[in-house]
């Protein structure tokens, strides 16, 4: 049997397997891509290589050595890869169905639905307004993961956004102002918010738990954050659990549309 009776005779559900792994490895990449993570996984499989070469050349003692820490692995991999096995559960445990069912109805009537944009700009014109006024705030943005677990930390609320909206909810004196709001499909859907905030001693000290929350929420999710802060007036752009460059906010405006999209 050669190897194209082999292919001839692959099942549907072969198939799908292939397709699953690939989709299950492009998830993964996606995962540590960019991150230390990528640099741990060289390592394991340097040490993998160092083992079986050991082996090869019955090197005993290097070889055992290798290979007792290659039976603990499994363990060390859990520990090392906490954050990113963390973040792949919740991507896979907390997709946003309604997001998704959206998607399906709109290619099943080709409807065209308005987006997001407007919300996006008016979210800026009101960062600008903070940002002179040197009023903070913490935006965040859901996309596919479901953030109610957050949410729960704060005060439940369904407001369409309107740049008087948002600056009034961060205004000093409302009584809204602390914490994070977090906003969906053009709803602002949380007040209050606390968010979880990295601890991570290479952030610089100058930036405090405002930023370290924007960081925290967009590693550990998917969600997108915009700080603004109270002590320079400045805006921060946070994806994946890092600073964005920009150059000004119309860029930031494009940016946002591009990756809420
Ligand atoms: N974990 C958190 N989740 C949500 N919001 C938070 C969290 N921690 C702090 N904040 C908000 O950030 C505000 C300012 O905190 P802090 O001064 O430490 O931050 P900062 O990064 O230095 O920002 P700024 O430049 O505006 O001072 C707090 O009053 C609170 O509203």
């Amino acid at each position: 049997m050669n190897i194209f009776d082999d292919i001839l005779n692959l099942r549907f559900i072969d198939y799908l397997d292939v397709v699953l792994v690939a989709l299950l490895l492009y998830y993964l990449y996606k995962l540590v891509k960019g991150t230390v993570a990528i640099n741990i996984f060289l390592g394991i499989i340097i040490i993998y290589g160092a083992w079986k070469l050991t082996e090869f050349l019955n090197m005993e003692l290097l070889s055992g050595i290798f290979g007792g820490f290659m039976r603990v692995g499994i363990i060390a991999l859990i520990v090392v890869f906490q954050p990113e096995i963390r973040k792949f559960l919740l991507m896979v445990g907390s997709t946003n169905f309604s997001r998704r069912r959206k998607f399906l109805k709109q290619l099943k009537f080709l409807k065209t639905e308005a987006t997001n944009e407007s919300d996006v700009d008016a979210i800026i014109s009101a960062c600008n307004k903070m940002s002179m006024s040197k009023t903070g705030a913490l935006i965040v943005f859901e996309r596919n993961n479901n953030l109610d677990f957050l949410s729960e930390s704060g005060d439940e609320m369904n407001i369409k956004v309107t740049q008087p909206i948002i600056e009034s909810i961060f205004f000093k004196n409302s009584p809204l102002h602390d914490g994070a709001i977090i906003v969906s499909n053009n709803i602002v859907k949380a007040t209050r918010v606390i968010l979880p905030v990295n601890n991570d001693k290479n952030i610089p000290q100058r930036f405090g738990l405002r930023h370290r929350a924007a960081i925290g929420v967009t590693e550990k999710t998917d969600a997108l954050a915009l700080a603004v802060s109270e002590e320079t007036g400045h805006i921060s752009y946070f994806k994946d659990g890092e600073f964005v460059v920009f150059e000004d906010t119309t860029e930031l405006s494009k940016m946002i549309k591009k990756d809420l999209a």
